[in-house]
């Protein structure tokens, strides 16, 4: 019996991704099944092209795939129309890219009140809870802060922060470090970990960063399109 309660918050069934490619197609996801229960994180590698950012946008529902299921939350997503995938997508799924894509003119709390603001939550909770994220992420003392006047490990941070503002259950990350020195892109790996426990959300991320992977729970390697089973970290 598995010690996870079902469902999972995330789960690819058999998910095959063609793209059209002149003549033919592009696989670029192959029967691929992944499933990532509350609380866990798990790293994505493998080379370019081998099909990881297919997968986190197919885990997304920003991309549909050709064959196979995607699971959120226990929902099949297969039949949903466009507008029922963006509002549980919004409920349900945090996106965390690797450039924060922030809005030059908004201070950190700003970037996520507005999105609270976006899913017609009322304003005075949506300043109490960046209040709260934003001391979850170690900026409080930042929340009046343009984008320009934070570094890019705190950029990123607050990128977490707005991601979480959905109370989502599951979270996608793509490269979070990629534009940070050694000691920021551990400060944030351990960052996402710590939510992943606390927030108790399924966590797949994508990552380059090897040294980091003792710090999730398990990795996953895809390669030309195929994904190997979950390995436990450090194993
Ligand atoms: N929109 C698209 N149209 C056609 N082919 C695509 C499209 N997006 C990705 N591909 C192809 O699908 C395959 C997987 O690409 P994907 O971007 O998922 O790989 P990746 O592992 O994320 O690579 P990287 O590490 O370089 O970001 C590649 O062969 C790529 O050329």
């Amino acid at each position: 019996m598995s010690a996870f309660p079902t469902p999972a918050p995330l789960d690819l069934v058999d998910v095959t991704l063609e793209y059209p490619d002149g003549t033919g197609t592009t696989t670029a996801l192959d029967r691929v099944n992944l499933t990532a229960h509350a609380g866990q994180l798990v790293s994505l590698v493998g080379p370019s092209g081998s099909g990881k950012s297919s997968l986190l946008a197919t885990a997304a529902t920003l991309v549909r795939p050709t064959s196979g299921q995607v699971l959120i939350d226990g929902t099949d997503t297969t039949g949903l129309k466009d507008k029922e995938l963006t509002a549980l997508r919004r409920s349900k799924i945090g996106i965390i890219f690797q450039q924060p894509n922030l809005l030059p003119s908004l201070t950190a709390a700003e970037q996520l009140i507005i999105t609270d603001h976006l899913r017609g939550k009322p304003a005075r909770a949506a300043r109490d809870r960046a209040a709260g994220l934003l001391d979850v992420v170690g900026l409080s003392a930042s929340a009046r802060k343009l984008p320009h006047q934070l570094s890019g490990g705190q950029r990123q941070r607050v990128n977490i922060a707005r991601a979480l503002m959905g109370s989502p259950k599951v979270l996608l990350v793509d490269e979070p470090t990629a534009a940070l020195d050694h000691e920021r892109s551990e400060a944030i790996v351990r960052l996402l970990r710590q939510v992943t426990t606390d927030f108790s959300v399924a966590t797949v991320m994508v990552t380059h960063d090897t040294e980091f992977l003792p710090l999730t729970d398990a990795v996953a390697t895809m390669r030309d399109g195929r994904l190997t089973a979950p390995v436990l970290a450090g194993a």
